[in-house]
């Protein structure tokens, strides 16, 4: 086992507080329905009324909504955004908006057209519009194995499958791979598609000289109409949901680790089967730092992986790893010289994909699914307890220090 790299203190004092890259529409619709631009509704089409949608398939259709290519127009956003209401709150018993506030006029219209519509036709027809705007994009979601072939595109990850191995690639490399809120949607979407598509092992990896930096810090900037609380308890639903999605997933998962790995990218490590890392790669949860709590089922898996003493010094104390540490604490299977790196991770994950598809994800179902239930509880109390940490002095100042280029980690 070799010795973790040393990594290089960081100087730099030089960050804008930018939001990243998103299209001007879906800030509109991703953030929230309430932010939806209005015109007079049209009568919704109702369709697939036997089926019922599941409280899940209609949590997918939000995700799947903010990362619609093309602008829908208003009028499909309002209908959406009708749609959202009712399902979520029944028929619409507001106030009618006065006739000059013509925006809020015209959700008011849409949402009251529902009239007495149950919910869950509602819920429904949500997901039944959502998956006709997205059809097409979905229907180049499928992976051949033995082929190299490009998935669906993300604006922040890159998909490719090749040898039966989907690798999913995180793509922000100038921002050291930080998870925005895009992100964490695309990575949702990413891993739920290779779960369904025929490939045999999943890798996540980094571009660049980093693994991930983690949470990107400005995403507790963007605040929603709801205000402060309202963003903590939209964090924590993400949070549950990218987590969970870890959690669930069904076949081998392998983390390819090329370079230092911060905050939630590395307590997630706990969820993969695998774990290969650069000797350059570092482990850095530096959540007190922050304000935060440990998220990514941690506070359960690395008590577990490393037992509580090395897991206090990580999680509370916020004690950075090298990848010879975090081997020799169970966390990292196996650690290689950064020059061959990635010649021998994957001549290995190509050997490993040729083993028999069905025992390995059978194995993998054995070996993880006692603990299903365990690891969605403690999702969701971690999850729970962040919303409120968001919201502490302690948190709010770490992060302003963080953008104002007074604190690096
Ligand atoms: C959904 C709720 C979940 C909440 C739970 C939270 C979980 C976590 O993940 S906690 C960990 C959060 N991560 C951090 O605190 C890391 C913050 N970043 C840093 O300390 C440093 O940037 C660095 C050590 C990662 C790298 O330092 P250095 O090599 O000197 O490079 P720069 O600082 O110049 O970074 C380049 C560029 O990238 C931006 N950036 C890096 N990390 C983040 C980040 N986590 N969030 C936002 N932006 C990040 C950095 O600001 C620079 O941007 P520009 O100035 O625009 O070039």
């Amino acid at each position: 086992m070799l010795n973790g790299g040393v990594h290089k203190p960081c100087e730099k004092p030089n960050r804008n507080l930018s939001v990243g890259n998103k299209k001007p529409w879906n800030m509109v619709v991703a953030l929230s329905p309430l932010q939806v631009i209005g015109f007079p509704s049209l009568q919704l089409h109702m369709s697939g009324i036997a089926m019922r949608a599941s409280q899940e398939d209609f949590e997918n259709a939000l995700n799947q909504v903010k990362l619609l290519k093309k602008d829908p127009g208003n009028e499909v956003k309002l209908k959406l955004y009708a749609l959202y209401k009712q399902a979520t709150e029944g028929p619409c018993n507001m106030p009618k908006p006065g006739v000059f506030d013509f925006i809020n006029k015209a959700k008011w219209d849409a949402w009251d057209a529902l009239g007495n519509l149950p919910k869950e036709t509602a819920r429904q027809n949500y997901v039944d519009l959502v998956s006709s705007l997205s059809s097409s994009s979905e229907s180049s979601n499928q992976v051949q194995p033995g082929t190299d072939r490009k998935q669906q595109e993300y604006e922040n990850l890159v998909v490719t499958s090749e040898d039966g191995i989907t690798k999913i690639t995180l793509n922000r490399p100038t921002k050291k791979n930080a998870i925005n809120t895009q992100m964490y949607q695309e990575i949702i979407l990413a891993l739920k598609a290779a779960s369904n598509d025929d490939s045999i092992l999943t890798v996540v990896t980094g571009n660049g000289d980093y693994y991930c930096s983690g949470n990107d810090l400005t995403n507790f900037m963007d605040i929603p109409p709801g205000g402060v609380e309202e963003k903590a308890k939209q964090s924590a639903v993400l949070l549950r949901d990218f987590v969970g999605s870890f959690i669930d997933f069904p076949k081998p998962l392998i983390a390819v680790v090329n370079g230092p790995a911060m905050g939630i990218s590395v307590t997630i490590l706990g969820l993969f089967d695998a774990v290969y890392a650069s000797d350059r790669a570092t482990f850095h949860t530096p959540f007190s730092h922050l304000g935060l709590t440990p998220e990514g089922c941690a506070s359960y898996t690395f008590p577990k992986i490393m037992g509580p003493a090395k897991a206090t010094e990580m999680l509370i104390f916020g004690k950075k790893l090298t990848a010879g540490e975090a081997c020799a604490q169970g966390l990292v299977t196996e650690v290689f010289p950064d020059s061959t790196f990635q010649k021998e991770v994957w001549t290995r994950l190509k050997a490993y994909s040729k083993l028999p598809k069905n025992a390995m994800k059978i194995s993998k179902q054995v070996i993880r699914n006692m603990e299903k239930e365990k690891l969605h509880a403690v999702n969701a109390e971690e999850s729970s307890v962040l919303q409120e940490r968001c919201l502490s002095d302690e948190c709010i100042n770490a992060a302003v220090n963080f953008l104002s280029k007074r604190a690096k980690l």
